[in-house]
């Protein structure tokens, strides 16, 4: 009788001093596995468990981090891997502290005992350092901006402190916790996994996060249909003030309320050439961003001269700090942006399925077991006149020249205009559309824009349009009926590989 082999495969151990990390980048198609065999581990400020295996895909890049040495095993063939002994790690875990300082110092107000540990007359005027810090990251393309946010967001909750900050993204371009388009915010309870591109700020509650509830993140998201900040800057403007609005109202414990916010912006804040935005408009949305969540202290990674500006600007009232780049930042073209966007929106509609390394048989994504992570989503017909669908401030059907003579078409870049599926002009196949909350029920309080300010939630891609029977068809994770419902398209295109 033949005895089967069962020695346990073995992967490549790297070992790590204190104070340097493990990089790596996966090619398309491949993945990587890897095991805390010793000592102290985290990746992007989340720790790992000792003999639990990690899988990461789809393109992602990442770096492992020890502050006190540690061993670890890898399994699969990164496209790239190294050991870097430079890390800005230092640089970003004093600014946590400021930041926990600040937390500490608000929950003690919040509960209403003196402040005496410090003489606040002694301190410069702009830190007001005995509330919440309510953090601003800006910096140009490829510079780390989400990577701090996500380190600066697990120290805090690794803290034990009971914190729970809120993380906001305004970088349509990202996806965040959904798709690209949407701009969100959730309250972080647990430390933000690293697994794949898709989730560059942790994993939803599974991929249809607005419609399942679960134990993991619930955001709460509004469409602003583009990747590119510069396809509507006015209507940007608007939704951030709203999200702005949103975190402001909402209701917490102390704890909660000290933890502050944490906002993540597009690199189009940063520089105006590449991103095709002027520089009014640039300002104006970082003032948008300042004034919406109150920020009182502002990251800029590694760009002297937008310091120098932030500065001049703000720096009467809000901390302005320059913070460094690491080394390990992926430079990202656009091609691996298409595809991470791809990703994103495949992933919400059919969940995860990720092919571990061979021999790899167990092992966690970002926490969560490999299993159970896929989603089987519903095609569905839908007759045009039960979903209302709006684009916001282009122009739609009629073309210029039907217009009387001498006018022209003033199309607010903020005017909802109502959709028809049946118009050749209409462009839905393949688009990808925003499903909103239901408008206000009292008449009276409804408004001509009231659909801008409409959270979202949900997803959903037209798959075909029939004309003749008017009737489209709609591909969902969410079962359920779209009668009545009101949704908008922007320029995010999806279509099945
Ligand atoms: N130290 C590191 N080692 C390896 N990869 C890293 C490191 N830091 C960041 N990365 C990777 O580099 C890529 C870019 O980083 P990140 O998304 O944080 O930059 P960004 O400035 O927010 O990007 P964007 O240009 O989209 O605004 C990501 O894939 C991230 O995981």
């Amino acid at each position: 009788m033949s005895s089967e082999n069962t020695s346990p495969i073995r992967g490549k151990e790297w070992h790590l001093d204190p104070e340097t990390e493990y990089r790596f980048e996966l090619d398309i198609g491949t993945s990587l596995a890897l095991k805390l065999l010793r000592g102290q581990a985290e990746i992007f400020g989340a720790e790992l468990v000792e003999g639990q295996t990690y899988i990461f895909g789809q393109e992602c890049k990442a770096a492992i981090f020890t502050w006190r040495g540690c061993t670890i095993e890898v399994f699969g063939n990164p496209s790239t891997d190294y050991i870097s002994e430079e890390t800005p790690m230092t640089a970003y875990a004093n600014v946590h502290i400021a930041l926990e300082q600040m937390r500490v110092r608000a929950l003690r107000i919040i509960h209403g005992s003196p402040n005496n540990s410090e003489d606040e007359s002694s301190l410069p005027p702009s830190s007001r350092l005995s509330e919440p810090p309510r953090v601003l990251v800006l910096g140009p393309e490829n510079s780390g901006k989400t990577t701090v946010c996500k380190i600066l967001t697990n120290y805090t909750v690794r803290a034990g402190q009971d914190w729970a900050p809120i993380l906001v993204n305004v970088d349509p371009g990202e996806g965040a916790w959904a798709v690209p388009g949407t701009i969100s915010a959730t309250a972080i309870h647990t430390p933000l996994s690293t697994w794949s591109p898709v989730n560059p700020l942790g994993s939803a509650s599974t991929s249809a996060p607005m419609a399942l509830s679960s134990n993991a993140l619930v955001p709460l998201a509004y469409w602003y249909g583009h990747r590119q900040t510069k396809r509507n800057p006015l209507l940007m403007d608007r939704l951030v003030r709203n999200l702005g609005q949103n975190v402001a109202d909402r209701d917490g414990d102390a704890e909660e309320k000290a933890s502050g916010v944490i906002v993540d912006t597009p690199s189009s804040f940063a520089s105006s050439p590449s991103s095709g935005m002027k520089d009014d408009q640039r300002h104006a949305l970082i003032k948008a961003c300042v004034d919406a969540f109150n920020i009182n202290v502002i990251l800029v990674v590694g760009h002297e001269k937008l310091t120098m500006e932030m500065q001049r600007t703000y720096g009467n009232r809000v901390t302005v700090l320059k913070i460094p780049k690491s080394g390990g930042v992926v430079e990202l073209d656009h091609s691996y942006r298409d595809r991470v966007s791809t990703y994103q929106l495949h992933t919400y509609m059919y969940g995860i399925k990720l092919d571990p390394p061979p021999g790899i048989t167990d092992g966690t994504l970002g926490g969560e077991p490999m299993t159970d992570l896929t989603l089987a989503p519903s095609s569905l017909a839908v007759g045009f006149d039960d979903l209302s669908i709006f684009r916001i401030g282009e122009e739609t059907m009629a073309p210029s020249s039907a217009l009387p003579i001498g006018a022209t078409r003033t199309v607010s870049e903020m005017q909802p205009a109502k959709v028809d599926p049946a118009s050749i002009s209409s462009r839905l196949v393949n688009s990808v559309l925003a499903l909103l909350a239901p408008p206000n029920p009292d008449e009276s309080e409804r408004y001509d824009e009231e659909v801008l300010d409409l959270p979202v939630v949900g997803y959903l891609v037209v798959t075909a349009v029939d004309v003749p029977n008017r009737r489209m068809t709609i591909l969902s994770p969410n079962p359920g009926s779209f009668t009545g419902k009101t949704a908008i398209v922007g320029t995010l295109e999806w279509q099945e590989q």
